[in-house]
């Protein structure tokens, strides 16, 4: 999906939700009796009308060995053309071995996107930007309360590591190829993420089951195309009603691109 699609997406459906597919056999309701794809198709089915992306993690789906990779492609087959798809996998590797990875996720599973850890560099994510009209979603300024340990270390004149990361990533690919992952969590610091990246995409996890701040992510994080895609997994996949949860989720998120993005608005 080229960006234009995207915002298209957006503005008709008022939404920049991102629907994540992580199932937890532990958690799928026992109606389901451990049928993954089932599970995935009902939810997919409830939230389609409400989301503009679907974030599969592939974690969830490596866990469960052959199958679970047979689930997620069928899971993707099953979304179709008209979401954004992102594979969570948070990949990066030497160049030779990220370009398997990039194939994975473009040529064998159809996503329209991959995150990857940046910290190899150039030349490991190189092989991703390769793919013309795929995306590569960054690692920038992560939800997890780990973010500190790193990720804010100041580098040469001061700035910090994510934000060098943000920059030199600028360098290496286009806001037509590129986004950043910014955690919800780190609402304090979306005025500044937005100052050092204004054109590109963020993909934002961390609200509902994390408790990050939806209202401030938006507030200083929507740009004039909208920008976000803002991530929950846990709170819409195990709510007793996910459609109903996805749909508070979105009439929120339509509240604030009326006020902060009107541009947007219809
Ligand atoms: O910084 C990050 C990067 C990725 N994630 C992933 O997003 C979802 C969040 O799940 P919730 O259940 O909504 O908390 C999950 O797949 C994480 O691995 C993240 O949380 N933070």
């Amino acid at each position: 999906m080229t960006r234009h699609e995207l915002v298209n997406t957006i503005r008709e459906k008022q939404s920049l939700l991102c629907v994540g597919l992580d199932p937890d056999l532990n958690r799928i309701p026992a109606r389901y009796d451990g049928n993954v794809l089932q599970f995935n198709r009902d939810v997919i089915d409830a939230t389609r009308r409400y989301c503009v992306a679907y974030k599969p993690n592939t974690a969830f789906y490596e866990a469960m060995g052959l199958e679970g990779l047979s689930i997620l492609q069928q899971t993707i087959t099953y979304i179709g053309q008209d979401h954004f798809i992102i594979a969570d996998a948070k990949r990066g590797d030497i160049g030779n071995t990220s370009r398997y990875y990039a194939r994975f996720a473009f040529e064998t599973l159809g996503a329209d996107a991959i995150t990857v850890a940046p910290y190899m560099g150039t030349d490991s994510v190189e092989p991703f930007l390769e793919y013309d009209g795929k995306w590569s979603v960054l690692l920038a300024l992560t939800s997890n309360a780990g973010s500190d340990d790193f990720q804010h270390t100041p580098q040469e004149g001061g700035e910090p590591l994510y934000e060098k990361v943000m920059r030199r990533a600028q360098l290496w690919g286009s806001a037509d190829q590129l986004m950043f992952v910014c955690g919800a969590t780190q609402a304090e610091r979306f005025a500044d993420l937005r100052r050092i990246a204004p054109d590109h995409f963020f993909l934002v996890p961390g609200i509902g089951a994390q408790g990050g701040d939806l209202e401030a992510v938006c507030r200083y994080g929507l740009n004039e195309e909208g920008g976000l895609l803002i991530n929950s997994s846990r709170g819409i996949l195990y709510a007793d009603d996910p459609g109903q949860a996805a749909h508070d989720l979105q009439r929120q998120m339509a509240v604030y691109l009326n006020k902060f993005a009107p541009g947007l608005s219809q």
